[in-house]
């Protein structure tokens, strides 16, 4: 492995290959390469890891993965950006492979066959999309052994909020019950090829034990009905799901609260006596 090939500045790259960045394709790219290999660094030791880059527009990310020893699979719908990743490819031997084809199609863990990282720096939809999908799977711990994923700042605070808190809802229960989520680093808007609006920030997640007895189906269910009407009381809210409000009872929680105000260990209490209903 040679960690650090001389490689033209990703802005020539881009500019050889004629990568104007195109809005439909949200592409905002990242040109800092002390930036990306800091971005990197967040999920620890890759050296000889498998990773998962979704997104690798002309490469800056993936370049700073390749040289802290990543084996990346990066899957990418630009054709345009192809050219450049095969010089990636070539640069690093045996560490890249790219896929040309939209992330939300493709079966990650079949595509990975190992234990794999993800990282990625993707359009806001696509990236919520995934993160929701990543996260929903019956089967735990997943096949993926951490996410680092550039988000909005709104989006990142939402998936690390705590209850009580306007940014507290389904988006935090569903990463927080069964992973550790962390704000990793804020990534100021200028930081981007062209600027985007807003603020950034990368979200660091990690799976835990998944807490017995427990559906993510169910857990869903009980965070999408309460959360759906989140300013009226449980009693009102839960109403459409059957055995709901008996399970409060049996656990204790009083029917007059909001979900805002129900911490996640409390949801996962909710979830797991409705199971017992069912
Ligand atoms: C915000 S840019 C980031 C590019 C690069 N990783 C960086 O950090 O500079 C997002 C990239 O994701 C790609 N992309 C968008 N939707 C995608 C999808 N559904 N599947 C795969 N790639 C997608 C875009 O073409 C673009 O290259």
């Amino acid at each position: 492995m040679n960690p650090n090939p001389p490689l033209p500045p990703i802005r020539d790259v881009i500019n050889r290959h004629g990568l104007s960045a195109s809005k439909a394709l949200g592409q905002n790219f990242l040109l800092d390469e002390q930036l990306l290999d800091r971005i990197a660094a967040i999920p620890g030791d890759l050296a000889g890891h498998p990773v998962l880059e979704v997104g690798p527009g002309p490469g800056g990310l993936t370049r700073a993965i390749l040289r802290a020893g990543g084996k990346v699979t990066a899957i990418e719908m630009d054709r345009r950006c192809l050219p450049a990743l095969e010089e990636l490819s070539a640069a690093f031997p045996g560490q890249l492979s790219v896929i040309e084809g939209d992330a939300m199609k493709i079966d990650h863990a079949q595509t990975m066959g190992a234990p794999y990282a993800v990282i990625a720096n993707l359009p806001y939809n696509v990236g919520t999309a995934l993160f929701v999908r990543w996260l929903s799977g019956e089967q735990w711990p997943p096949q993926w052994t951490s996410l680092t994923l550039m988000f909005q700042l709104e989006v990142a605070q939402r998936i690390v909020a705590q209850p009580g808190t306007g940014a507290y809802g389904r988006l935090a229960v569903l990463a927080q019950w069964r992973s550790d989520a962390k704000l990793a680093m804020k990534v100021h808007r200028s930081a981007f090829t062209p600027p985007p609006k807003v603020m950034s920030a990368i979200v660091h997640v990690t799976p835990k034990a998944q807490p017995e007895g427990v559906s993510a189906r169910l857990l869903e269910r009980v965070t999408e009905a309460a959360f759906g009407q989140r300013r009226k009381m449980l009693r009102q809210s839960l109403k459409g799901v059957p055995h709901a409000l008996d399970a409060l009872d049996i656990v204790g929680i009083d029917p007059q609260r909001r979900a805002e105000t129900l911490s996640v260990d409390e949801f996962v209490v909710l979830a797991r006596t409705l199971g017992t209903l069912g």
